[in-house]
């Protein structure tokens, strides 16, 4: 290609088809670009696109955006674009392209179930039971992924010892790093940790699709999404991308963050996600005589479930353990597999496993008839 037509190839990237809104340019339709073709008009450039069926009724539309890209690049004082149609070849392909597009797991046959973690507020150690789930439920034989979608405070890698991990990628295809069997996705893996993510709703939203859509996790059995705290704009993007997802909810014994998480389970309602249950984390601390003492209180988890109506799926301890694993990047179900702590995650790894898709917990969304 010489120079001009590159430019004009790089022009062109930014005219999207209408309907498919995606660059032409990945979409197969661009199917030459030819500068001077009779070799008499320096600055005139041919243009080939390919519609993806004959009487496209953008047609158009296209030619025009194609004329317009290519004459912005300063060299070009001509134009001429010659309009054809794929073959059925050609479509085919761009369709089976399209569709490895689409985000598999929120297609309603997947057979991965998808489970938001999620808090009320922060410091609860969601994160925490994130990783241990999924390291508990790679154990117990599954085959799990994690998305850390908590893109201002993402801490799963760090978790899982992937701090310096970077994802691969085949052509548009992203492959996850593997910690303890584990496939692991972060937008932690993709930025400059001294500079701030600034993003709000849109950008979070979209951020959040492209995982779902670009990464390749291959068959899962359990997808879990270490959720931001709160009920904010990715709690929602979640719902809305995987409409069957799931949700449990973290708290600790507090009353007070046991009021947040309330609230947070409660945003389900807008959602319509299922909730299958609570779990308490730092529920107590044994001391070296064995006996227990509460830190937090006590009850914060109970009573979540039950204003939401929903099971209180277990409890875990407080233990230095937990937070010197967190720390080298090693969950304790892995590190420390006989400690109480870890004995409650595996209980609760299971005790989730069991739950059927479709049943069990509670869809606070949507009213009995
Ligand atoms: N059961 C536990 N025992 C001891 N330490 C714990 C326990 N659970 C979590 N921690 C520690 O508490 C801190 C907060 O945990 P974590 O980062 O998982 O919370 P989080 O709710 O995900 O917070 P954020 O939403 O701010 O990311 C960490 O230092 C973690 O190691």
């Amino acid at each position: 290609m010489t120079e001009l037509e590159n430019a004009v190839s790089a022009a062109l990237a930014h005219v999207q088809d209408p309907e498919i809104r995606r660059p032409i340019t990945d979409l197969g339709m661009v199917k030459s670009v030819v500068e001077n073709p009779a070799g008499d008009t320096p600055g005139l450039l041919e243009v080939s696109v390919l519609l993806t069926i004959a009487g496209c009724p953008l047609s158009a539309t296209i030619e025009n955006d194609v004329r317009s890209a290519a004459l912005s690049v300063p060299e070009v004082t001509d134009v001429s674009v010659n309009v054809g149609v794929m073959t059925p070849e050609q479509r085919a392909e761009l369709i089976g392209s399209l569709k490895r597009r689409t985000i598999p797991f929120a297609d309603p046959q997947s057979l991965t179930r998808v489970i938001g973690v999620a808090s009320g507020k922060g410091g609860v150690g969601k994160s925490t039971v994130t990783v241990n789930l999924a390291a508990a439920l790679t154990a117990q034989g599954f085959k799990v992924g994690v998305v850390d979608a908590d893109v201002h405070g993402f801490s799963v890698p760090a978790l899982m010892g992937l701090s310096d991990a970077k994802p691969t990628r085949v052509g548009e295809l992203i492959l996850p790093p593997v910690a303890y069997g584990v496939k692991v996705i972060s937008i932690g893996m993709f930025l400059d940790e001294s500079r701030p993510i600034m993003w709000r709703g849109p950008m979070l939203h979209r951020a959040l699709e492209q995982f779902l859509t670009d990464v390749h996790f291959g068959d899962l059995d359990f997808l879990l999404l270490d959720l931001p705290p709160g009920t904010g704009d990715i709690a929602i993007s979640a719902a809305q991308l995987l409409p069957g997802s799931e949700l449990v909810i973290v708290t600790t014994p507090q009353g007070a963050a046991a009021d947040v998480a309330r609230r947070a389970g409660e945003a389900t309602t807008q959602t319509g996600q299922k909730v299958i249950g609570v779990i308490e984390n730092m529920s107590w601390m044994e001391l070296p005589d064995g006996s227990r003492v509460s830190p937090f209180g006590e009850g914060g988890g109970r009573q979540v479930a039950e204003q939401l109506g929903v099971e209180l799926l277990g409890s875990i301890p407080l233990e230095s353990g937990v937070r010197a694993g967190g720390d080298e990047g090693q969950p304790i179900v892995v590190s420390d597999s006989t400690s109480p702590a870890a004995v409650a995650l595996m209980a609760l790894a299971e005790k989730i496993a069991v739950v059927p898709r479709g049943l069990g917990g509670r869809r606070l969304g949507v009213q009995p008839r």
